[in-house]
């Protein structure tokens, strides 16, 4: 057999040389070549088994002449690596069918088996997909290792409809993968349609996805398309899996498991041309433990898992986010702030349990109350709270424990004749209310939307409270 030939594209001479190193002890000849001209004049006249090449070279973009490349020896396999470690790289990567696709720095040893493997393995048909990714309208960002993990996923299912199970907590940007693994696929000219589970009375759940035929059951007064009728052709988001009723997920086993469905209430058949796309931020392990969650359906919608890290670890992104959310900021109308070193090194300080909806909406307030140009790290220590109040449940505090603690106080204190409908409610209100007013920094307007009363009542119950109404009124 004859030794197989490897062409190296990179214009780095360090990486070119250890990459080369690693190859030649496998038995694999290299030639290296630093631009795209070398490269195009080095294929001219050699035959090459596979050919591994940088992104950015001295002389122009790699990866946009590759197509010519491709179209001229499309028997060879071809691997990126790349230090523009988008998910934009990754997805042109995918689209001119690249064998495999590295994000510097990348480990050697992975980076030789795949050479190896691209060797062995015939590339698969050239694809057709020609269209050419806007840079611009890529909504993704973040460079960390995690991100890149996450990029290279998504790329490999743009041609491919299998089920996709999205976790991690609640603003890791769960949706927007969905929204990625659509809009940059082959069914981006089908329909996304998003359904929260969560938000859906579990009662209602299965008329939702599947539909209804008229008088089917109580309220169902005409015939309704389901989501799942909805998203023919396209991609159906399902959000909070988790909390899916277990009559609801029988039905929706059934149906990916026949590829049909039918109305609640109705006997025809509907073939499904659908990608299923589900999230979670609970843990289904637990939930399949605890009998919450069928097992059968969670190896259904888990064919490829993809983890969404937290924003806690990776804080190398959070320069990116900062000033990713203070353009979209601009653009909805805000002014255009800069922000520095500092004010980024302190945010990468901060805990995150909200993730990136956290930090998107920090940036947004931070733009609006920024008396200066540049956010700086003073900015941040004014207007974030020093110690962020927890999430954990603050023990013993039900209301019910509440309500009894007030009642024993009164008879103990022999006021049980007093009103004490009034004295109660003064006791519920007066919190709530301090609460309420702080979190939305005395903005009156802001406090009676967030509680769902009429300003004016609310002014009332300040006054009569004793409240202070702080700055924002
Ligand atoms: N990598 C990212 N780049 C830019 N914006 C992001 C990124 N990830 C998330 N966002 C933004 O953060 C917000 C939260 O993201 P998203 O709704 O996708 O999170 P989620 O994980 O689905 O949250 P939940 O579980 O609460 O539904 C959105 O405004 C989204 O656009």
């Amino acid at each position: 057999m004859t030794v197989p030939k490897v062409l190296i594209v990179e214009d780095d001479a360090s990486i070119g040389l250890v990459v080369s190193a690693a190859l030649t002890a496998e038995n694999i000849e290299t030639q290296i070549c630093d631009s795209v001209s070398a490269r195009d004049a080095a294929l001219a006249n050699g035959h090459f088994d596979l050919m591994l090449t940088d992104v950015v070279l001295k002389d122009s973009d790699g990866l946009a002449t590759l197509k010519e490349v491709m179209a001229t020896t499309p028997d060879m396999p071809v691997i990126i690596m790349s230090a523009q470690n988008t998910l934009e790289t990754a997805v042109r990567a995918s689209e001119i069918n690249a064998f495999e696709y590295f994000p510097k720095p990348f480990d050697l040893n992975d980076l030789v088996l795949a050479v190896k493997q691209g060797i062995d393995k015939r590339r698969s048909a050239p694809d057709s997909v020609t269209d050419t990714l806007s840079e611009a309208n890529l909504p993704m960002i973040g460079r960390s290792v995690a991100m890149q993990d996450v990029y290279r996923m998504v790329a490999r299912l743009l041609r491919n409809d299998l089920s996709v199970l999205i976790s991690g907590e609640s603003g890791t940007g769960k949706e927007l993968v969905a929204e990625a693994i659509h809009s940059l696929g082959h069914r981006k000219t089908g329909p996304f349609v998003a359904v929260n589970m969560a938000a859906i009375p579990s009662e209602l759940i299965e008329a939702e996805l599947f539909g209804h035929e008229k008088g089917s059951f109580t309220g169902a007064v005409g015939q309704a398309i389901g989501r799942f009728e909805q998203a023919q052709g396209g991609t159906l988001f399902l959000d909070e899996i988790g909390d899916m009723p277990k009559h609801a997920q029988t039905r929706l086993l059934r149906a990916l498991q026949s590829g049909v469905i039918s109305r609640i209430g109705g006997k025809a058949s509907i073939r499904l041309d659908v990608r299923i796309v589900a999230a979670t931020n609970q843990k289904l392990e637990e939930l399949i433990a605890s009998g919450k969650f069928r097992e059968d359906l969670f190896y259904r919608l888990n064919v490829v898992p993809i983890h969404m890290p937290p924003l806690r670890d990776r804080t190398d992104d959070i320069g990116l986010l900062a000033q990713h959310f203070l353009l979209l900021a601009a653009k909805d109308g805000l002014p255009l702030r800069k922000i520095d070193d500092s004010a980024i090194a302190a945010l990468m300080t901060m805990p995150w349990r909200g993730n990136i909806r956290e930090l998107r909406n920090l940036i947004y307030r931070l733009a609006l109350v920024c008396r200066e140009d540049t956010i700086t790290e003073a900015t941040i220590v004014q207007n974030v709270e020093s110690a962020p109040e927890s999430d954990a449940p603050i023990q013993g505090a039900s209301f019910e424990a509440a309500v009894v603690q007030f009642l024993r106080d009164h008879k103990l204190r022999g006021t049980s004749r007093d009103k004490l409908y009034p004295k109660a409610l003064a006791q519920f209100e007066t919190p709530l209310l301090q609460h309420v007013m702080r979190q939305v920094k005395g903005n009156q307007l802001k406090a009676a939307a967030l509680l769902g009363i009429n300003r004016n009542t609310l002014r009332k119950k300040l006054t009569d409270y004793g409240i202070g109404t702080g700055n924002g009124g």
